[in-house]
């Protein structure tokens, strides 16, 4: 199990924020974090990872204590089994996009990893630049091909594929969940879309000032059940299931998942990723493909 619960009184712009949070996750899953700007989420990553010290908690992963307030046990960053993807990339300037994620791989493992890394990535044609020739959505693909080349029991990525364009977005958000089926690591990621906790993560904490405010799967956390009044909005098919004899579209509306049940008839026009308007006609909604 992954079991983190710290405290922490943290610098805010305004009122208090002491961080108190507590985290039970299976080993193997991909939790988000998601919550506005400043309510503690890098802080938190820091604290698991060993690079801010909590005020009081424990973090213990899959067995092993990092951290103890009550017995004083405090393990380095280096002696925890983490990778770490930081906001600002962190890559090692003087080194090549070759030689950063060499330097990851650990001692005895094929370099064949790394060339399968830079081969999905699509790195290969830079695998000889430094850092500073990098765009920022390069440098992003690069940190965190260097942390998967670590191979880590827990994974901690911040906010890691915010400077992609959509399809480059896409795939690894595909990638970082086979790495996750793959090598059964474990992964907390911040992320402020929607769609991409939806996709990736098996379950999702919302932060508000420190707190932990909802906490469950993407579906449950996001998914307005009920709706009712006017409206018209557009939004993007999420996915479409079966429940019992209807089916249902998950819609994403700004930073809402919404239902809608479908016709039979109109399941074959919609596909997810499909641009939508959502609109209630005498209070039922009913659902447009927009061209
Ligand atoms: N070492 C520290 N000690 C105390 N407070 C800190 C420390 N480092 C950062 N803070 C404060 O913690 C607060 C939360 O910052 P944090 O970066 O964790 O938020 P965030 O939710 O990740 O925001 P964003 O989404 O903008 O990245 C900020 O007000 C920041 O000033």
């Amino acid at each position: 199990m992954i079991e983190i619960s710290v405290r922490k009184p943290l610098y805010s712009a305004g009122d208090e924020l002491k961080l108190d949070v507590t985290i039970n996750l299976e080993p193997g899953q991909i939790m988000a974090l998601y919550g506005p700007s400043g309510v503690g989420k890098t802080s938190l990553l820091r604290m698991i990872s060993g690079l801010m010290r909590p005020e009081s908690g424990r973090i213990c992963i899959n067995g092993k204590v990092w951290f103890d307030s009550s017995t004083k046990q405090n393990l380095k960053p280096q002696e925890r089994n983490a990778g770490f993807v930081f906001q600002d990339f962190a890559l090692f300037p003087n080194l090549t996009v070759e030689g950063n994620l060499m330097y990851g791989l650990p001692k005895n493992s094929s370099r064949q990893m790394v060339y399968d890394l830079l081969e999905r990535f699509e790195l290969q044609k830079l695998k000889d630049r430094k850092p500073e020739l990098l765009s920022g959505g390069q440098k992003q693909r690069v940190a965190l091909a260097r942390t998967l080349v670590q191979q880590p029991e827990l994974l901690l990525l911040d906010e890691p594929l915010s400077a992609l364009d959509p399809s480059m977005r896409r795939s690894l958000q595909d990638y970082i969940r086979q790495i996750n089926s793959e090598q059964q690591c474990t992964i907390i990621l911040v992320s402020h879309d929607i769609s991409e906790i939806f996709r990736t993560a098996h379950k999702v904490l919302v932060l508000d000032n420190g707190k932990a405010d909802r906490y469950g799967a993407p579906h449950d956390v996001f998914a307005r059940k009920q709706i009712s009044g006017k409206f018209r909005f557009t939004g993007e098919i999420l996915g479409i299931r079966k429940e019992d004899v209807i089916y249902v579209a998950e819609v994403l509306i700004g930073t809402d998942i919404i239902k809608v049940v479908l016709d039979p008839s109109e399941i074959t026009n919609l596909s997810v990723g499909d641009k939508v308007m959502v609109a209630s006609k005498a209070f039922n909604p009913i659902i447009q493909k927009l061209s």
